[in-house]
């Protein structure tokens, strides 16, 4: 029997697991697979152990809902956060680790989770996209509009696509709304599906808005199931740094379930 709880950060969602103790077996990917489905399972975008690590408040292990081990994954990330506080982990502001490294965050009075990512190694920019990795590789492209857009289909092909097909890719398209505003949806892998936000992929659209429009830091991005926040300072050489992704780590049910 597992005792889990479910945690969502704008409409990307997360089976968690209080694994303090080390008893699940992170090679089990069909028993992390089945949790995460929607039908037979829990269901959730990915699943999260919280696990401790000497120096950290916690260990945020992740999984995508395919089973796998994933790398970053900033809403799971504010998520797991989140879930840390209600552990006893860290009162206000805490360190853990996660697959890319040390991460800092604070949780404020209106339970709005504010995350520093690490800065993305080599940007990638091409004619029609960018390419970078913010914890997760991302493919952004920006779009004159993002009315009536097929995400999964436009997705789908260049996540399949020759360069990427093995490896695989998380897919954002992304609409300028304002000065500092970019409205953004998502196609993951390890989903392999829409997901109704992705903060590593709102972190890379943010930046690449930068570059690309000129946009200043803080920026507001709109995703299908609701509002994150994006802020960064830029140095000299062009680098970016103190990114801070921020928005709402709901609480949504807990349970046991046999598995
Ligand atoms: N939803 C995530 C991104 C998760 C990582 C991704 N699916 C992958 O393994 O590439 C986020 O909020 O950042």
């Amino acid at each position: 029997m597992i005792n889990f709880w479910k945690y969502q950060g704008a409409g990307n969602d997360f089976v968690m697991i209080d694994d303090r103790d080390n008893k699940f077996d992170i090679n089990d990917y069909k028993k992390v697979a089945f949790l995460c489905d929607r039908r037979f399972g829990i269901g959730g975008d990915g699943l999260i152990l919280i696990r401790l690590k000497e120096g950290y408040d916690f260990d945020m292990v992740y999984f995508n809902a395919d089973g796998h081990l994933g790398s970053m994954c900033g809403n799971g990330g504010r998520c797991a956060v989140r879930f840390a506080h209600t552990l006893g982990l860290f009162e206000t502001k805490t360190k853990f680790w996660a697959a890319d490294g040390e991460h800092e965050a604070e949780l404020d009075e209106s339970n709005t989770v504010h995350l520093k990512m690490n800065p993305p190694g080599e940007i990638e920019i091409n004619p029609d996209h960018y390419f970078m990795d913010t914890g997760s590789p991302h493919y952004v492209r920006f779009e004159d509009s993002l009315e009536n857009f097929d995400t999964v289909e436009e997705g789908k092909a260049i996540r399949h696509n020759e360069r990427f097909n093995e490896e695989g890719t998380n897919v954002n398209f992304a609409e300028v709304t304002g000065d500092q505003a970019l409205t953004v949806y998502t196609f993951e892998r390890g989903v392999e599906d829409e997901t109704l936000a992705c903060g590593t992929g709102v972190t890379a659209c943010a930046i690449a808005a930068n570059i690309e429009k000129g946009m200043p830091s803080p920026i507001a991005v709109k995703v299908k199931g609701g509002q994150l926040a994006v802020g960064f300072e830029k140095d000299s050489d062009k680098k970016y740094n103190n990114i801070i992704l921020s928005g709402p780590a709901t609480p949504v049910f807990e349970g046991k379930i046999d598995a």
